[in-house]
């Protein structure tokens, strides 16, 4: 499969990390345009998804180095709707979604947080961060799933002009077909249009940068998970496995679920259920995968060197447990490998390419399944997302559960 050299170099050049490019062509070109320091590393060890070993890289919930600790204790006025999507639209296939309707409106937050100015600046000295309204006062950026607008657009421009440099991409990934995986367990392929997951990195974007916006998780012992987080309606905390109001790490509270993705999380059910009946005589479709209708959404933003090891969701209540209720799982961006199984052995579990647009359920019989990421598949976000969002090399999931 050939795929254009083009948006490769468009992430090499503005990639966080280091990307993997093969084109020696396209190295020195670079080089000699001045676009890239000779020091830079093009063979980051797990970029390429035929050096990914099946399991490798699977660890349970990753290893130490410190997490930041943040100390605005602002809580979030975001509410939902205020994202500016016209209510009822989204998640309605081929829908056209207005973003310029409505604005995010005034922020009250940042004055909660201004009180604390002057105490922040001293910490800052000390190497500590805090959220987006103190970093409007020279404080640590919050993590920005998108590439700023304007960096070197001519530049990049150009680069995404010249079409005839390709790359042979090796061992395509066989795409996993839609249907029953298991029972209680249905993957709906390229379900969500292209239009609705521009607004979902939008949304995720703008409420990423807010108050209780993406942070890299970890433990109190210092380990971090491969992965940058935020979560909406409840804070999950990977230390305790508790889901609460606010999160431990700086006292924010989580911003609400957009009312979109809410509604997008329940026609997918609804579909799912289709699918079943198609596949499956039940007299009620519901015995296999219960309806659910969402009051917690993870968000968790994987660059390409993002993992997430084999574990189960178990952390919600015991009734929505004891019910069955699923998990639902939105990706996109980069394409990921997926494994599944009931037992914790990567060896035993199964292995499947979730894609942009892509949304897995699994709840009934499968939600206690075993599931991790082994590896993000480079440069197989579709290019159109990425031109209309900036969407970092990466993947995006949203997993909607309820507590
Ligand atoms: O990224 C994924 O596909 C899975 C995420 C996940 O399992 C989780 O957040 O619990
Ligand atoms: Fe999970």
């Amino acid at each position: 499969m050939y795929r254009p050299i083009t948006a490769k170099v468009f992430r090499l050049l503005t990639s966080p990390e280091p990307v993997l490019f093969n084109s020696r062509q396209i190295s020195s070109w670079l080089l000699s345009a001045g676009k890239m320091s000779s020091g830079k590393d093009s063979t980051s060890e797990d970029s390429s998804p035929s050096a990914v070993k099946r399991g490798a890289g699977i660890r349970s919930r990753p290893s130490p180095d410190h997490i930041d600790r943040r100390e605005c204790k602002c809580a979030p006025e975001t509410s939902n709707n205020s994202l500016g999507f016209n209510r009822g639209s989204f998640g309605k296939r081929r829908s056209r979604i207005d973003l310029r309707s409505e604005q995010r409106t005034g922020d009250s937050n940042s004055s909660k947080c201004q009180k604390n100015i002057r105490a922040r600046v001293e910490r800052s000295k000390s190497g500590q961060s805090y959220c987006k309204h103190a970093a409007s006062a020279n404080h640590v950026k919050a993590f920005d799933i998108c590439l700023p607008s304007s960096s070197d657009s001519a530049g990049l421009k150009s680069l995404l002009e010249m079409e005839e440099f390709q790359e042979n991409v090796e061992d395509p990934i066989e795409e996993t077909r839609q249907g029953v995986l298991q029972p209680g367990m249905v993957l709906l392929k390229h379900y969500i249009s292209l239009n609705d997951q521009i607004e979902i990195v939008k949304s995720c974007r703008e409420l990423g940068l807010g108050p209780g916006g993406f942070y890299t998780p970890g433990y109190k012992y210092g380990a971090k998970l491969r992965l940058q987080m935020m979560c909406l309606g409840l804070n999950w905390d990977p230390e305790t496995r508790k889901y609460e109001d606010r999160r431990p790490i700086d006292g924010c509270k989580p911003p609400s679920i957009p009312h979109e993705f809410n509604q997008l999380v329940e026609t997918a059910i609804q579909d799912a259920h289709a699918l079943i009946r198609k596949d499956i005589p039940l007299s009620n479709v519901e015995d296999m995968l219960p309806a659910m209708s969402p009051d917690i959404c993870i968000v968790n933003f994987y660059t390409t060197s993002g993992r997430l090891g084999l574990h189960q969701d178990r952390d919600e209540s015991r009734d929505s447990l004891d019910k069955g209720l699923p998990v639902v799982s939105f990706s996109v961006g980069d394409s990921a490998e997926f494994l599944y199984g009931n037992q914790r052995d990567v060896n035993k579990a199964d292995n499947i390419v979730l894609e942009s647009g892509d949304v897995l359920i699994f709840g009934g019989k499968s939600r206690h399944v075993f599931h991790g990421v082994t590896s993000i598949i480079p440069n197989s976000a579709p290019k159109a997302l990425i031109e209309e969002t900036g969407l970092c090399p990466g993947r995006l999931n949203l997993t909607f559960r309820r507590y």
